[in-house]
């Protein structure tokens, strides 16, 4: 933990958050998210030896094989409370019931549209009558269970009195937990905190059942507003892993738990989640609904513990805090990466180097990243075996006479393919124009009429050093001279670039040979 990160000191029971999971249930709605039977019962486990307190498994009536997964959770859950969801009917109650009977702690949860509009055209339905389906449904769920939770309905946009009027009377008939959802992702974090502290004050029994956030997010605002709940006297908090659920989503279970670890001083709540878990959770539900998981998503995106902006990878190269709120152990991330881009700097292009087990020297340094910013410009992911490439590149041209200047090359469906090359040969800049079978060819010719030998190629391959069609083309030339072979790469994006400067690698080698084997005044290559 950072010094910017307080512990949770003082865990008192009044201000323990119930994390209630509904991954499976609400985050399956959402188009595309279904999950198989087996993937349920993985994912119900994994919540489970993470700390989860309720895992809302399923909405039993809404299909056998709804009903199977809760009731297998059910029989399987060794920790954590396994909810079922109902509507008010009896059927659907029973239905619920029945699916977490075999539950070491089973909930019903059963629910109820209580604002105007949902009354009016959903359920068609006056006002009076939803009161007392409120009344027997929640009667009927604490027949087959002591633990009972009700759900008002689009609660933020009903009418306040008929609230509280709804919540007083679900806890009269049994009610042991009284959620008040966002259902469409309308309030705002005052109004929500507001909403949680007026209900609780208003409503005379309300002491006797813990209220409940739900929170979706299509303002963008289901995490604040469920902290704004709590902090109006809520103690559960429905969230799902991704923050996957109807429409935009409901509040992201990783954002909580980590928003009240890390800022524990302003939001003074604890709960049981074992965070190291998180990054496993992420990538688990992430695999069984195939939705992929936003790049700069807060706590388990790919970038949340990735720094490519030089200035900032200076900063975490002296001290992680400056760029760093939580280590990213903490959330079951090894570490944190420094990632290679057009933005980087020294700093980190020396450290990344050191990393790889490369020392230069400040001529070589310096040459090797005015290289590396001009690759990066041009390519989107640096990868550490492009680094390799330039690197090795930069430390055998360091010793070569002969030198590429430049090279334009014209190809296409009209041959013959035609190159025009610059060389720079012991100091002295030669150009040449040639043409060739192929573009490679008349590559190779330029550099036969510039610099005239006897050695011929053996061998010459081309393959890409990473992915993409921007990646770098690495290719390998083997020569043989004077019954020897020199074998020479070289990499570039642009593939005859890299095969210019691979077969000039080898002549190099061979230049160098013949200087060590003779160590009078030598021309280049024969
Ligand atoms: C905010 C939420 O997330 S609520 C949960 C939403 N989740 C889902 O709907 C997923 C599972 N749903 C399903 O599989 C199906 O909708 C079922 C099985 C529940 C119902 O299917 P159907 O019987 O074909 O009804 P359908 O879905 O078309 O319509 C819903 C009916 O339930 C009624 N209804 C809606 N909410 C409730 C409620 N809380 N209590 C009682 N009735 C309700 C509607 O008014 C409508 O009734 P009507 O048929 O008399 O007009
Ligand atoms: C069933 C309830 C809790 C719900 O999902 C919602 O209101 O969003």
């Amino acid at each position: 933990m950072t010094s910017t990160t307080p512990s949770v000191q003082d865990k008192s029971d009044k201000d323990r958050v119930i994390i209630f999971d509904t991954t499976l249930r609400d985050g399956e709605q959402c188009p595309g998210a279904t999950m198989t039977f087996e993937e349920k019962l993985e994912i119900a486990a994994m919540l489970d030896t993470m700390g989860v307190d309720v895992i809302e498994a399923g909405f039993p009536i809404a299909s056998d094989g709804d009903f199977e997964a809760v009731n297998e959770i059910a029989k399987r859950t060794k920790n954590a409370v396994v909810c079922g969801l109902s509507r008010a009917g009896q059927k659907d109650i029973d239905r619920c019931a029945e699916a977490i009977r075999p539950a070491k702690r089973g909930r019903i949860h059963s629910f109820l549209s209580t604002s105007p509009v949902h009354m009016k055209y959903k359920l068609q339905m006056e006002p009076d009558a939803v009161h007392d389906l409120v009344i027997s449904s929640v009667t009927r769920a604490r027949n087959h269970t002591d633990d009972v939770e009700w759900s008002s309905e689009d609660g933020t946009r009903t009418e306040f009195d008929f609230l509280c009027r709804c919540v007083e009377s679900a806890i009269k008939a049994g009610a042991t937990t009284i959620n008040i959802p966002d259902t469409v992702g309308y309030s705002v974090p005052e109004e929500y905190y507001d909403l949680f502290k007026r209900v609780r004050e208003n409503v005379p029994n309300s002491d006797k059942a813990i209220f409940s956030v739900h929170c979706h997010n299509d303002l963008g605002m289901a995490v604040a507003n469920s902290m704004a709940g709590i902090r109006g006297g809520a103690r559960q908090i429905e969230c799902t892993i991704n923050g996957i659920g109807e429409r935009a989503g409901n509040a992201a279970l990783e954002e909580i738990v980590m928003a009240m670890k890390v800022r524990n001083d302003k939001l003074p709540y604890w709960n049981n989640i074992d965070t190291t878990m998180l990054m496993r959770a992420s990538k688990e539900v992430s695999a069984a609904t195939s939705f992929p998981v936003q790049y700069n998503k807060a706590i388990v995106g790919r970038n949340a513990f990735a720094h490519e902006s030089g200035i900032h990878q200076d900063g975490m190269l002296k001290n992680a805090q400056t760029y760093e709120i939580m280590l990213p152990e903490t959330v079951g991330v090894k570490q944190t990466s420094l990632v290679m881009g057009k933005h980087s700097g020294r700093h980190a292009f020396i450290h990344k180097l050191e990393e790889m087990g490369y020392k230069l020297g400040q001529n070589q340094l310096e040459d090797a990243f005015v290289r590396f910013k001009a690759l990066a410009d041009r390519k989107k992911d640096i990868y550490d075996e492009d680094l390799e490439a330039l690197v090795d590149q930069e430390m055998t041209a360091a010793h070569d006479r002969i030198k590429l200047v430049s090279l334009t090359v014209i190809a296409g469906t009209h041959g013959p393919q035609r190159a025009t090359m610059k060389l720079n040969v012991d100091g002295v800049v030669k150009i040449e124009e040639a043409e060739g079978n192929g573009p490679v060819d008349a590559v190779f010719n330029c550099i036969k009429a510039l610099v005239p030998h006897e050695a011929k190629l053996e061998l010459y391959q081309v393959h890409a050093v990473t992915e993409g069609t921007d990646a770098q083309a690495e290719v390998s030339v083997r020569l043989a001279h004077e019954g020897r072979s020199m074998t020479s790469r070289a990499a570039d994006p642009d593939t005859l670039v890299a095969s210019a400067k691979a077969y000039l690698g080898g002549l190099n080698k061979i230049v160098m040979k013949r200087a060590r084997d003779m160590p009078a005044p030598v021309a280049a290559a024969s």
